[in-house]
Order: structure tokens, then C-alpha cells, then sequence
């Protein structure tokens, strides 16, 4: 089957995943993340943990990453090295913020923000991407200049948009000249048709539109959103606008590094607003199949390379074997199946959503080279 996408994930959080999960975004973030995220100045711990993030994420099957660093440029150079050392596609972006209140030493300067983010390499697999974290950590000057940044030089956008109802007020506050959120980032032209937003809980119709107009995706993470007890996007309605979809496992917010999982929350989140609105169809596993696949190499901009098997494409794949020794999945009277999945069309493929887990991923490909299993030439 094609190689899975993960549009959205903090390598730096790996280390505190499945932890942490009592409170709500913006006491999260002061409480957990940023005084982890500032460790990373130290190279010796951010190599240990962008290994371990890396590694994992491969061996479950997650062939192109879309990764949050942190503010340190040269532990985020050091993310890019160690994904393509081990032949992950990726996006890494430095993250940007020159306004931090309750952690005063994670941040930046505008100009040391602006300056840093210059500092970046481009590898055949591994891209840069500008990364304002998200509205409320940064001055309307510094987002003006990383949008000049990424129009001058071609480059992807990531950040985070309304993801919790409280972050929603403060945007408000802070941006009172503005319409909306997305008003925000579109006024900064940082709303491209290379700009990734993660979340989007709660965008109107007209935030939508917006997005569909300029061309800028959602990266739907509803481990985190379900986690932080932070909202649930509605699906339905983001595709019903033509807005460009693919899902993100967002750990730390999410707890789990796997796309299986992201695929079985993005289904059971639908299922829930299903049940509170029944002229809602819920998320059927062939979309959320796509949304993990095709959708997010769309969402990142990069299915003229990956995403499924069309002619042209890089080789990014996965070799499944459902009946591995000791792996998870009974299969129960039916013939061994040996198929090459490109969508999925009936129930029994969709043991490959439900039951399997990363014990099934048996070789991971990216761009025609083998991954997984790592070999003794894998780096150490
Ligand atoms: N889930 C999540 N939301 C954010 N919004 C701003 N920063 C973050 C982050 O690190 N995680
Ligand atoms: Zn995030």
C-alpha cells in the first residue's frame, strides 16, 4: 500500500508522549511543552530524541512527515540530517515565536527569529518550512516577515489554527484590527497554496472559503483534539468545501506517533458529531484511508511526488503482512490475501485500519530505497 503521511507532528514533544494530557492548550503549552521544547538548545538530547521520532515514525509507516522543531536552529538543521539519513521524506520547519509570557526564556527576538530562519538546508527528501507556531506567540511584525520569507523563497507554511475556543478569544485580543483568525495569517500572507494549518476546530464557512480560495490546507489531528479535550473538526464539512485535508498525529497534544491510529480517531471523532446530528454522514474508513494517504501529500503540496502509485511518482510504500508471526489480526475462513492496496474497497482491507499495528508494517520503501527493517548501515 502507499506510504502514510503525517501533515502535522512535534518531534520535539516525542519524549513526554502519553503523558501530560490534564489540561487544556494554552496551560499545556506553559506547563509541559515549552519548558521541554527549551532543552533543545542542548544538541546531545534533541540527537537522542529526533532519532528515537524518526525511527519510530518509520517502522509505523509514516513514509513523509510534516515536523515541528523548536526555536534552537541548529538542533532543527540537526532534525533534517537525521531524516535523511534514515530516507524519510520530510518537511522540518524551525519554530518561530517572539512572544512567550509564562516561559520568558523560550522565545526569540524579531530580528534573531527573522535571521534564523534564513538558516535552513534543502536535501533531495528533507524541506524546509517556515513555522510561525501560532498566532498568540507571535508579533504581527514577525509574521509579516516570515510571510515575506517564504513568498521570496518559495517556501512551505505551517502553523496551528483554531484548535481551542479560548486560544480563538485570545487571537481576538491580540489581533483586534483583524476579521478572523484566518484573517490573521491571510493579512501576513502566510495563507498560500504551500501553507499547512494544523486543526481548524473552528473555522466559519468563510474561514473556509478562504481556505479554499488560497489554495491552504488543514491538517486534521484528532488524537490531540480528543486529548486536550480541545474540540472535533467537522470533516464533512471542510471536504464539502473543497479545502485541501490530510491527517497529523500532533504528538505530544496526540499521544500516539501512528497514522493507523489517526485514521481510527479521524473515523470515531465523525462517528461522534454523527450521532449529534444525524443529517451528518459519518467518515467512511476509504476517506480516511485517502485522508492518510493521497489527502495529505495534497494537503503538503507534494503528491506530484508521493501519495499513491500513479506513474511518475516516487516509490513510497509499505509492504503489509497481515498474518505476520504473532502479529495482532486472526483472519478467519478467508483466503491468505496478497493484494497491492491503492484504495481500499472492501471490509477485509479494513483490517488494515482496525487491527493492525505496526508489527504488520514489515518493509517501509521511500522514494525506491528500503527504510524498514534498519539495516547495519542504517545510522545508529
Ligand atoms: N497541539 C498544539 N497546539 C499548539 N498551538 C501552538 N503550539 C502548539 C503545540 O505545540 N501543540
Ligand atoms: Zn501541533
Amino acid at each position: 500500500m502507499p506510504g502514510l503521511v503525517d501533515t502535522h507532528i512535534h518531534a520535539s514533544q516525542y519524549s513526554y508522549a502519553g503523558t501530560a494530557l490534564d489540561l487544556p492548550l494554552l496551560q499545556w503549552l506553559n506547563t509541559y511543552t515549552f519548558p521541554v521544547e527549551s532543552q533543545f538548545k542542548d544538541l546531545d538530547f534533541a540527537r537522542k530524541v529526533y532519532k528515537q521520532v524518526v525511527k519510530r515514525t518509520l517502522r509505523n509507516g509514516t513514509t513523509t512527515a510534516c515536523y515541528f522543531a523548536t526555536i534552537h536552529t541548529d538542533a532543527s538543521l540537526l532534525l533534517g540530517e537525521i531524516a535523511n539519513a534514515f530516507g524519510q521524506r520530510s518537511l522540518v520547519g524551525k519554530v518561530c515565536m517572539d512572544r512567550n509570557n509564562s516561559v520568558k526564556q523560550y522565545k526569540e527576538t524579531l530580528q534573531e527569529s527573522q535571521e534564523e530562519t534564513s538558516r535552513y538546508v534543502n536535501y533531495p527528501l528533507v524541506k524546509p518550512v517556515v513555522t510561525p507556531r501560532f498566532a498568540p506567540s507571535c508579533t504581527g511584525a514577525l509574521l509579516g516577515q516570515l510571510g515575506a520569507i517564504a513568498k521570496n523563497n518559495n517556501l512551505h507554511i505551517q502553523s496551528h489554527i483554531s484548535e481551542n475556543p479560548e486560544e480563538v478569544m485570545l487571537v481576538k485580543e491580540l489581533f483586534p484590527e483583524t476579521e478572523s483568525y484566518s484573517d490573521v495569517y491571510y493579512k501576513y500572507n502566510l495563507l498560500t497554496d504551500k501553507t499547512i494549518m494544523a486543526h481548524g476546530c473552528y473555522l466559519s464557512d468563510k474561514e473556509l472559503t478562504l481556505f479554499r480560495e488560497t489554495g491552504a490546507s488543514l491538517s486534521h489531528c484528532p488524537n490531540s483534539n480528543i486529548s486536550l479535550c480541545s474540540g472535533i473538526l467537522n470533516v464533512r464539512n471542510v471536504l464539502k468545501h473543497n479545502v485541501k485535508l490530510g491527517l497529523g498525529t500532533d504528538v505530544a497534544g496526540g499521544y500516539s506517533a501512528s497514522l493507523l491510529d489517526a485514521m481510527r480517531r479521524a473515523q470515531d471523532s465523525s462517528k461522534v458529531l454523527a450521532m449529534q446530528d444525524p443529517d451528518l454522514e459519518p467518515l467512511t474508513f476509504e476517506e480516511a484511508f485517502r485522508l492518510a494517504t493521497l489527502g495529505g501529500s495534497q494537503a503538503l503540496s507534494l503528491d506530484d511526488q508521493t501519495g499513491n502509485f500513479e506513474v511518475g511518482k516516487d516509490f513510497d510504500a509499505l509492504r503489509v503482512n497481515l498474518l505476520v508471526p504473532g502479529g495482532p489480526i486472526d483472519l478467519i475462513q478467508h483466503e491468505k490475501p496478497k493484494v497491492i492496496v491503492t484504495e481500499i474497497k472492501n471490509n477485509n482491507n479494513n483490517k488494515i485500519i482496525n487491527c493492525r499495528d505496526d508489527r504488520n508494517i514489515v518493509e517501509v520503501f521511500v522514494a525506491g530505497r528500503r527504510v524498514v527493517p534498519f539495516t547495519d548501515s542504517t545510522p545508529e
